[in-house]
């Protein structure tokens, strides 16, 4: 089978993108592994497949699928890349487009300097949604936000806040985040037992209440350039733990996201605030892969 593809990246995090809006695709664990691998394929970090979709009010589907073939429900960073590809391909007239993942309907826009500001949708802090098992731990708490302490084996240790962005995040914070262990303890965070659907584990290095520089280790993937939902739950946890305020430029490897909350919506859980992610979305090259 031969497959056409579009590579693309947001701030170092790259995509190939699969158009599936005129014939339906389905590929298998085996092939996507294949396209991600950088040797032996295209080489990404995630696969993203833009579908039609018959829902009122809602513009396309978009399913994503991470570098070891297993499919997930958000990513930010490609969803930037999302609104880019269905533009530039002719597929929309419109600069603002609804899409529907897995878990979520996003809301996308395409700016006139050429950046994608996307509606991310409001962070989630219920355990059980994340998914995160609290079972037998007290949390250290600060500004009454909860960080957790994990132990990690061989005298490792992390504390991390816990939040999903429609996808699951553990973020801790470290004094100098380009010296921070994240080959050695991403891993250990993104399977630890307490997350039953494993974890993209984030290191967070604050310069000042409106800048952090921030790796992530990713579910699925490794280590990528950048993180946009990664991003997000970073500014979420720092503004619920007191230490950002509501507009934070994140720095990344691979590029600057500007990241946006308004925090907690008074009415209770379920009304926060949608978070507002803004970055860059460009397309490297085109061509076709021999399954
Ligand atoms: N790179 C993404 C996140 C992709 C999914 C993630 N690895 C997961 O398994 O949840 C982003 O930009 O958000």
């Amino acid at each position: 089978m031969k497959l056409r593809f579009t590579k693309m990246h947001g701030a170092g995090n790259d995509f190939v993108v699969l158009d599936a809006t005129r014939t339906p695709m389905s590929l298998t664990p085996e092939q996507l592994r294949r396209v991600a691998d950088r040797r032996f394929g295209v080489g990404c970090d995630q696969v993203l497949v833009i579908e039609g979709s018959t829902t009122p009010g809602v513009d396309f589907g978009y399913r994503i699928f991470n570098a070891d073939g297993s499919e997930v429900e958000q990513c930010g960073n490609g969803s930037r890349c999302f609104v880019r590809y269905v533009v530039d391909k002719g597929l929309t007239d419109k600069h603002t487009v609804r899409v529907q993942t897995v878990n979520k309907i996003l809301e996308l826009r395409l700016r006139e300097d050429g950046r994608v500001t996307v509606d991310m949708g409001a962070p989630v802090f219920d355990l059980p949604q994340v998914p995160f098992d609290p079972k037998g731990v007290t949390p250290r708490r600060e500004n009454g936000f909860a960080l957790w302490p994990l132990a990690l084996g061989d005298g490792i240790t992390a504390e991390v806040a816990v939040l999903s962005m429609g996808n699951p995040h553990a973020v801790q914070r470290v004094d100098d985040v380009d010296h921070a262990p994240v080959g050695l303890v991403g891993p250990l965070v993104e399977h630890h037992e307490r997350f039953p659907r494993r974890v993209n584990a984030g290191f967070m290095q604050v310069l000042s209440r409106s800048e952090v520089k921030l790796r992530v280790f990713e579910r699925g993937s490794g280590e990528t350039l950048a993180c946009g939902t990664g991003a997000c739950a970073a500014v979420v946890a720092g503004i619920r733990l007191g230490w950002l305020d509501d507009s934070v430029e994140v720095h990344t490897r691979g590029g600057d996201l500007r990241i946006e909350w308004a925090g907690l919506v008074p009415g209770g859980p379920g009304l926060e605030a949608s978070v507002h992610m803004t970055g860059p979305a460009q397309t490297v090259f085109e061509g076709e892969i021999e399954l």
